[in-house]
């Protein structure tokens, strides 16, 4: 199996996301709902960003904001210097979300070459089965989503976005409706596939465990309005210890005491 390390759009260097005051109000005027205030933050190009925060603080707003689906009230964002949207339109930026939402009449196999004829090209077959051999889905690709299990379908999920080699990888939850075991187990999956490609990644989850397996970085967000309370660098070679590692624990604490205080 070739996994291809992704590489920054051409030309950008290191230079990454780098979102500059970021802020996100819905609706308007006294029924205004605020969701992110005065955020910034820089992703450096194949660093592996989470975000943990109180439910309902406003990390996929701010998530959205970095795909380019929402328009900041104020604030800039740009990925590589360049707009969100610009990157999207490239289909440079891969998503997994909690639901995989996959087709359900089609195999795990077409539902990864979907992502080619949504947007208007012919599957590269190749890629296709790179993608599907990178998450172990090789063997079982021609199950159709109702005969997979959850952590099957989300591996599928994980394929698809990673299978335009994406520049920048969004994952919201991804393994937030699994059960413990198959979600500790797609955490080291992702691990080793992130480990072979490193595309830049951001990471929302409500595991501060999971942040700090997975991540360079975690950032810790505030209630909503989200603000930033502190960003932790985790100091852990690849690949991981156990849990019951003590700097990993106390990496963990730290981010906990953020949560908390
Ligand atoms: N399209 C929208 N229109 C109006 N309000 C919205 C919209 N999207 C989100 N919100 C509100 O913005 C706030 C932040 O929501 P968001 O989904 O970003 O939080 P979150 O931290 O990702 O939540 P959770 O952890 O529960 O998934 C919430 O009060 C939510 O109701």
């Amino acid at each position: 199996m070739t996994a291809r390390k992704a590489s920054a759009p051409s030309g950008e260097g290191e230079a990454g996301i780098h979102g500059q005051a970021l802020s996100k109000s819905y609706g308007s005027a006294r029924r205004a709902v605020h969701a992110v205030r005065d955020v910034s933050l820089k992703v450096r190009s194949s660093e592996f960003l989470a975000i943990i925060g109180p439910s309902g603080c406003g990390k996929t707003t701010l998530l959205r904001m970095v795909a380019g689906l929402e328009t900041p009230t104020s604030g800039t964002i740009s990925c590589w210097g360049r707009s969100p949207a610009e990157l999207a339109r490239e289909h440079r930026i891969g998503m997994v979300f909690q639901d995989p939402a996959l087709l359900p009449w089609a195999s795990l196999r077409r539902n990864v070459e979907f992502v080619y004829r949504a947007a208007g090209r012919r599957p590269d077959h190749e890629r296709v089965h790179e993608a599907l051999d990178l998450v172990g889905l090789t063997s079982l690709a021609h199950l159709r989503p109702h005969e997979a299990s959850g952590g099957m379908r989300q591996r599928t999920a994980l394929a698809r976005a990673l299978v335009m080699e994406p520049s920048l990888l969004l994952l919201d939850e991804p393994f937030g409706a699994l059960d413990a075991i198959t979600r500790r187990r797609l955490n080291g999956e992702l691990e080793r596939v992130w480990t072979a490609v490193r595309p830049t990644t951001v990471l929302i989850t409500h595991s501060v465990e999971e942040a700090v397996m997975l991540a360079d970085r975690v950032v810790v967000m505030s209630d909503r309005p989200a603000t930033i309370l502190r960003e932790v660098t985790v100091p852990l070679a690849r690949p991981r210890p156990t849990v019951l590692d003590e700097t990993f624990r106390d990496t963990v604490r730290e981010c906990m005491e953020a949560l908390d205080a």
